[in-house]
Parts: structure tokens; C-alpha cells; sequence
């Protein structure tokens, strides 16, 4: 198992600062995507070990919480630099277990290990308030404190960043953490794990729980010492763990599903636009939550974006993400490909053009070559449904209240990319847009500095930014009489 692919590669959980197995023995295997070989297994604690995790969690609570705000910062300092000294092999971890390709990986280490570093900076910034009191006897105040222990919860898709950027917000703020991975990718989990045992977090402060996520979700949300859950996944999970998380009214933050339109204007600098078309579209192989689910193109330029855009996807590399130059790697698993097939076929029974090289110049199983979808209609599954798959759909559109309408007609509301060269228009798209994010002119839109979240049914709360720690913190009002 210990390969140079997988120096960081651990077979056991992290549970209160110790390396367990499964008390009953159980164990789930673990696929590389690309090959579908089994890579190796990870333990599925059982209730009682989740049980044991929370009073580890709570009893470093009571420690954390009152460890100084530079101290913390320096526990999250030195995980970060774990993470840069082992970046190559937290990449190539990522890159066997996940799919992608190894440069989009070494970018995604980079970017997981950001949140470390801007938190480690916002735990020294945590500051309650003085409010002006109508009366000179009393004074009037806030104070910020942890809220306590933590559940997590997260995808596939980026299985670095999505915990960090939970984690080191949590940490940052004086909370606990309980992570439960999701079962495709626990080996990055549990390689952060090591680094964070290397950076001092081995008292209960930061928990890789691997076990399946129902399991896991009904013992932390039945649990009262547990008080708030932090989720990045689908809508549709998202909607059961937050009626689970009500029961003990457990504080909620919700990172969920996207259809991102990607709208180019009249006045789009279009060789730009068919660049960041492709960037928003592909990249994580097009699984990715901010990706362009739909993309808008005004009749004046269509042809041409059809064109150029198709040109540019025919000469992608689908392969390996361990293979030089590869582009675009597998899909998660042989479900996902079949969906996107589906959704294909169904565009095409309605009428729609589909190009692309075709699906069977796949390089394996879990492979899906990517296609554009052109003229797709409201009536087409393509429409509403994120795909999650190298799949572009487009349509034309003849006026900027058409777009932004168009836009608008879906449940999901997480971002947005709008091109064009007008300033006035850019801002009535950014302004009339019912998203969380807007990118215009740029589709590289996130980092640990900025607040990330959707509306509507893509979530609720931000993370990362002077927002990302809100959701661990509570405020307390304290009102003071004097003599
Ligand atoms: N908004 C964001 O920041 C963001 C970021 C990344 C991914 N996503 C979304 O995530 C989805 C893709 O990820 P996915 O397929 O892993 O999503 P998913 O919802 O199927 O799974 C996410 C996590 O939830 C767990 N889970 C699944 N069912 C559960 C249940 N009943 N109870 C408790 N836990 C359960 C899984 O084990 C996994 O760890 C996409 O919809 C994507 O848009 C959103
Ligand atoms: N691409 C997102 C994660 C969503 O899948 C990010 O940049 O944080």
C-alpha cells in the first residue's frame, strides 16, 4: 500500500487522537476511478465508536475553547505548512482516489491548504462590541464564543478543500470537529488527519470519522453535545440532514448543489468567453459545484461560439490524471457516467445537437468525453438537473432580460458567470442574478478570502472570508449594572 503514490495513505480512522480499527472489524474499500482497482480499505466505526468520538470531541472542547486565539493560530499555521511540505504526495493521493487530474490536484492542495492560513489570521480577530446604553449605570456588550462541537460532513469532489475550509474556520473559532468523509475519497481525510496529529491537533480537536454517512449523521444530529452541522453535498441530502439536524435545533450550514449559467453578451470579448466556457466547464472533469451547468450565448455570436468551443473541447485529453497533459479524468463511479449518457440521450430525443469526438473514444469505463449540447430547451433534462460531467449545454438568447430570466429559472442559486465588455450591463447582471456568486469576465472566482455559498436551494451560510467563521461562533449580549 505505501507506494510513492501513497506515502500519506492510512488504513485507520482518527478517532480522539488514536488510529482505530473498527470495533466489529468492518472495513469498506476504496477504488482508484481511473483504473477501477481497489487502492485499499478504510475501518466503518460503529455507533458506539461515533458515541466515543463525541465525548472526545467534547472534552477537548472544554480545553480548546480556552487555548489562546495565538495558539490556535499557530496549531492551524503548522498544519498548513504539513500540508505545503507534503504537498506532491497529498496531489498524488488525491489524484489515485479521486480522478483528477494531478495538476488540478496540486492546485486543490494548494487552495485546501489557503484556508488554514486565513483562518489561523482570523482567529486572532475574533471581537465582541461596546453598545451605546441609554443609562450611565449600565454598560452594554457582546461577546463572540465557540459555539462547541462540530459535525462535518463532505463530498467527493474536493476532498481537501471542502474539509479545510469547514475546519479551519471551526478550529479557528474555538469549536471541535467530527469529519465524516465521503466513502469515495477517506484517504486525503485521513492524510489531513496525519498532518494535523504532526501539527499538535491529537487531543479530539479534529476527528476523521470514516463510517457511511447515514450512520454517521443520525448519531451527531441525535446528540445534544453536538451543535451545529456543517454539510457540502447534493440538494438532496442537504434536505434530509437539515429536518435531521432540527430535532436538537442544531445550528446549520448547508453547501449544496449548483446550475451555474454561464452567460456570454453581445459586447463578450469571445475568445475570452470560449476560454472560461471551457475552464468553467471542465474542469474537476465537469464535476464540480460551481461549474457552468448551462451556458447562454447571444445569436449574434453563437455559430461562432459553437464553433471555437467545439474545437477546443475535441482537442481536451481524456485519461489518467496521472498521464502527462491529461485534461479531463474519470467520473466518480460507472452511475455517474450512465446519468450523463442519459441526459444526452434524452436532449437529443427532443431535438437537440450533440457534438463531440463520442462515447466511444472513452478510455475506459468511467470515462465520459466531453460534449456540447447545442440548442437545448427548457423541456430537456440538461436544463434543471445537474449534470456533474463534462456535458455543455447551450442555447442562444436575443436580449439581457431573456439571459438573466433564463438564468433565474431554476431552483439552484450558488453562481454565475456573465461576459461582456459594457460596465453598466455587467452590473445589472451582477445585481439581477439570483445566485451567491458572480464572476463576470472570469470564471476563477474563489479563494479563502472570499464568501462562498449559493441562495435559494443551493444552501445556506458562507464559507471562507470574514463570513466563514459566523457560523461557528455564537454571540453572547451582556448587560452590566455599575455601582
Ligand atoms: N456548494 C458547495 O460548496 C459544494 C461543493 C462541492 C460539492 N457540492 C455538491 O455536492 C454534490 C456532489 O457531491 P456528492 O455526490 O458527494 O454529494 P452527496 O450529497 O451524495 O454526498 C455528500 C456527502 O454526504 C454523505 N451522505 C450521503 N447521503 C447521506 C445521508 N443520507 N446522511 C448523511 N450523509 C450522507 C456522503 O457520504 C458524502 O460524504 C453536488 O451536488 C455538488 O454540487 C457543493
Ligand atoms: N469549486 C468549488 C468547490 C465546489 O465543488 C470551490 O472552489 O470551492
Amino acid at each position: 500500500m505505501h507506494t510513492p503514490e501513497n506515502q500519506l495513505m492510512t488504513d485507520h480512522a482518527y478517532l480522539g487522537g488514536r488510529w482505530v480499527e473498527a470495533s466489529d472489524g468492518k472495513t469498506r474499500e476504496v477504488e482508484d476511478p481511473a483504473t477501477e482497482k481497489t487502492i485499499g480499505k478504510v475501518p466503518q466505526l460503529t455507533e458506539d465508536q461515533l458515541g466515543e468520538a463525541i465525548d472526545a470531541a467534547s472534552q477537548a472542547f472544554e480545553r480548546w475553547r480556552d487555548t489562546p486565539a495565538l495558539e490556535r493560530a499557530d496549531a492551524l499555521m503548522a498544519w498548513y505548512q504539513a500540508m505545503q511540505d507534503n504537498a506532491e504526495a497529498l496531489a498524488r493521493l488525491m489524484t489515485l482516489e479521486q480522478g483528477k487530474p494531478l495538476a488540478e490536484a496540486r492546485g486543490e492542495v494548494d487552495y485546501a491548504a489557503s484556508f488554514l492560513r486565513w483562518f489561523a489570521g482570523q482567529a486572532r480577530r475574533i471581537a465582541g462590541d461596546t453598545l451605546a446604553s441609554d443609562d450611565p449605570d449600565i454598560s452594554l456588550g457582546t461577546l463572540r464564543q465557540p459555539v462547541g462541537v462540530v459535525a462535518i460532513i463532505t463530498p467527493w469532489n474536493f476532498p481537501l478543500a471542502m474539509i479545510t475550509r469547514k475546519v479551519g474556520a471551526a478550529l479557528a473559532a474555538g469549536c471541535t470537529t467530527l469529519v465524516n468523509p465521503a466513502s469515495q475519497t477517506p484517504f486525503c481525510a485521513l492524510a489531513l488527519a496525519r498532518l494535523a496529529e504532526q501539527a499538535g491537533l491529537n487531543r479530539g480537536e479534529f476527528n476523521v470519522l470514516t463510517c457511511p454517512g447515514k450512520r454517521f449523521s443520525e448519531k451527531v444530529c441525535d446528540d445534544n453535545r453536538v451543535r451545529a452541522l456543517s454539510f457540502t453535498g447534493s440538494t438532496e441530502v442537504g434536505r434530509t440532514l437539515l429536518a435531521q439536524a432540527a430535532d436538537t435545533v442544531k445550528r446549520s450550514a448547508m453547501e449544496l448543489g449548483g446550475n451555474a449559467p454561464f452567460i456570454v453578451c453581445e459586447d463578450a470579448d469571445l475568445d475570452a468567453a470560449v476560454e472560461g466556457a471551457i475552464a468553467a466547464r471542465f474542469q474537476t472533469s465537469g464535476q464540480d459545484c460551481v461549474a457552468a451547468n448551462r451556458l447562454f450565448v447571444h445569436r449574434s455570436l453563437y455559430d461562432t461560439f459553437i464553433e471555437r468551443f467545439t474545437q477546443r473541447m475535441n482537442d481536451m485529453p481524456v485519461g489518467n490524471g496521472f498521464d502527462e497533459d491529461i485534461e479531463i479524468g474519470p467520473l466518480i463511479n460507472r452511475d455517474a457516467v450512465a446519468k450523463a449518457r442519459e441526459l444526452v440521450e434524452d436532449a437529443r430525443s427532443r431535438g437537440a445537437r450533440v457534438l463531440g469526438r463520442g462515447q466511444d473514444q472513452a478510455p475506459g469505463p468511467r470515462f465520459f468525453m466531453p460534449t456540447l449540447v447545442a440548442d437545448f430547451t427548457d423541456d430537456m433534462r440538461i436544463a434543471s438537473e445537474e449534470s456533474f460531467a463534462p456535458l455543455a449545454p447551450v442555447r442562444a438568447f436575443d436580449s439581457d432580460d431573456e439571459a438573466i430570466a433564463a438564468a433565474n429559472d431554476t431552483v439552484y442559486g450558488l453562481a454565475a458567470y456573465v461576459y461582456a465588455k459594457d460596465q453598466q450591463r455587467i452590473r445589472r447582471y451582477q445585481q439581477r442574478l439570483e445566485v451567491g456568486m458572480v464572476g463576470a469576465n472570469t470564471m476563477d472566482i474563489t479563494g479563502p478570502q472570499v464568501p462562498f455559498g449559493g441562495v435559494k436551494q443551493s444552501g445556506l451560510g458562507r464559507e471562507g472570508g470574514l463570513e466563514g467563521m459566523e457560523e461557528y461562533l455564537e454571540t453572547k449580549y451582556l448587560c452590566t449594572a455599575h455601582g
